[in-house]
C-alpha cells in the first residue's frame, strides 16, 4: 500500500480486518518492520486520539516518530497556489511538504475542510500536495473531505460487537454549537457501504452529504422511524454540504437519548470523540452500558497500525 487516504486504498476489507486482527493479538510481533524508519505527523488542526494513537502505532512497529503542530510550531503554510505571498503566511507547501518528507519514510496530515471553499475541499487540496510532493507514502489523520483511521477503527469495533452477520447500523445527524465537516459522516459511510450491513443515515432536511458519498444509501428523515431495530447507533453532527458549511439546524430533539435507544434492538451507541454531551448524546446514553465510545477510540491504535504495516512492508 502508498497512501492511505481513503478506503479505496486498502487490498479489500476482509484482507484489512484480517491484519488488524493479527496485530490486535500481538501489537507488537512487527516491531522490527519499522526499525530505523521515521513518521512525521503533522497536524494543522487539534487532536487528541488521533496524534496519540497513531504515534503508538507507529511505536508499536519500531518507527521513530516526530510530531509538529502547525500553527503553533512551526511556520503558518500557505496552501494556495499561484498566491503573492504578502500576507501572513511565511512558507508554502510546496516547499515545505519535500522538506518534510527528506526527513521520513511516512507522513501522517491532518487538514480539516475550510467548509468556506467546497470547491477546495472536496478537490482535496491540502492532502492532495501532500500526495503530489511528499514522496513518501502519506496516510490522512483526517482530511477535507474523509476520516479513514476513523472509519477503520469504526469497522473493527462493530465486527467485534455484531450479533448478526447483517446489523443494522444508522447513522443519525445530532446537533453541535459550531460547523463541523462532514468528513466523519462521509468516511463513515464509504467504509458502511463496502459491509454486508443494513446502512441507514437519518438528519434533518438540508443536512444531505454529497451524492457521490450517498449513491445507494437509505435516507430517513424520521430521526425515530431510523432508530427502530437498529443494532449500531453512530452519531456525529455536520455542516450542510448543499449550503455549504452552514448551520442549518440546531434542535436538541435530534440528541440521541434513552427514550430514542428505547426504539432499538439494544443497539450499541457510537461516535467518534471528541463529542459534547448532552448536545449529541444525553449522559445517560454515553454512559450506559450500551456505549462502546471507549473501545472505539482505543481501536484507533490498531487502525492505524494496521495501515502502517500494510504501507512499511510495500516500502
Ligand atoms: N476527529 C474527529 C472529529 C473532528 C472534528 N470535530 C471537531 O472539530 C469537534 C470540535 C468541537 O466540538 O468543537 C470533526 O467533526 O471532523
Ligand atoms: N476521533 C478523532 O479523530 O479524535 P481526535 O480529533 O481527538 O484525533
Amino acid at each position: 500500500m502508498k497512501n492511505f487516504i481513503s478506503i479505496k486504498d486498502i487490498p479489500s476489507i476482509d484482507k484489512a480486518l484480517e491484519v488488524a486482527k493479527k496485530v490486535k493479538h500481538d501489537r507488537f510481533a512487527y516491531k522490527d518492520l519499522g526499525i530505523n524508519k521515521t513518521m512525521i505527523l503533522i497536524f494543522f488542526n487539534s487532536s487528541l486520539r488521533t496524534r496519540l494513537s497513531t504515534q503508538k502505532a507507529a511505536m508499536n512497529l519500531g518507527m521513530n516518530t516526530m510530531v509538529l503542530n502547525v500553527n503553533q510550531d512551526g511556520w503558518k503554510l500557505e496552501s494556495e497556489l499561484g498566491v503573492i505571498m504578502d500576507g501572513d503566511k511565511p512558507e508554502h507547501l510546496k516547499e515545505a511538504i519535500p522538506v518534510i518528507g527528506s526527513y521520513c519514510d511516512i507522513i501522517g496530515v491532518r487538514a480539516f475542510a475550510s467548509l468556506d471553499d467546497k470547491e477546495a475541499d472536496y478537490q482535496e487540496r491540502i492532502i492532495q500536495q501532500f500526495i503530489d510532493y511528499a514522496g513518501v507514502p502519506v496516510v490522512s489523520m483526517e482530511a477535507a473531505t474523509r476520516h479513514p483511521l476513523q472509519s477503520f477503527a469504526d469497522l473493527i469495533t462493530i465486527e467485534e460487537h455484531k450479533k448478526t452477520a447483517r446489523p443494522k447500523v444508522v447513522l443519525t445527524w445530532a446537533p453541535h454549537p459550531r460547523p463541523l465537516p462532514q468528513a466523519v459522516a462521509n468516511s463513515f459511510v464509504e467504509w458502511m457501504k463496502e459491509t454486508d450491513y443494513e446502512l441507514v443515515v437519518t438528519h434533518p432536511k438540508g443536512y444531505e452529504l454529497a451524492d457521490h458519498f450517498m449513491e445507494g444509501v437509505t435516507v430517513e428523515y424520521d430521526q425515530k422511524k431510523a432508530f427502530e431495530g437498529a443494532d449500531f447507533i453512530y452519531a456525529k453532527n455536520w455542516s450542510a454540504y448543499n449550503d455549504y458549511g452552514q448551520i442549518l439546524s440546531k434542535d436538541r430533539s435530534w440528541c440521541v437519548d434513552t427514550e430514542k435507544m428505547g426504539l432499538t434492538n439494544d443497539a450499541k451507541f457510537m461516535h467518534c470523540l471528541p463529542v459534547r454531551r448532552n448536545m449529541i448524546v444525553s449522559d445517560s446514553v454515553i454512559d450506559s452500558k450500551n456505549s462502546i465510545v471507549i473501545e472505539e477510540a482505543a481501536n484507533r491504535e490498531i487502525s492505524a497500525q494496521a495501515v502502517l504495516k500494510m504501507i512499511l512492508e510495500d516500502l
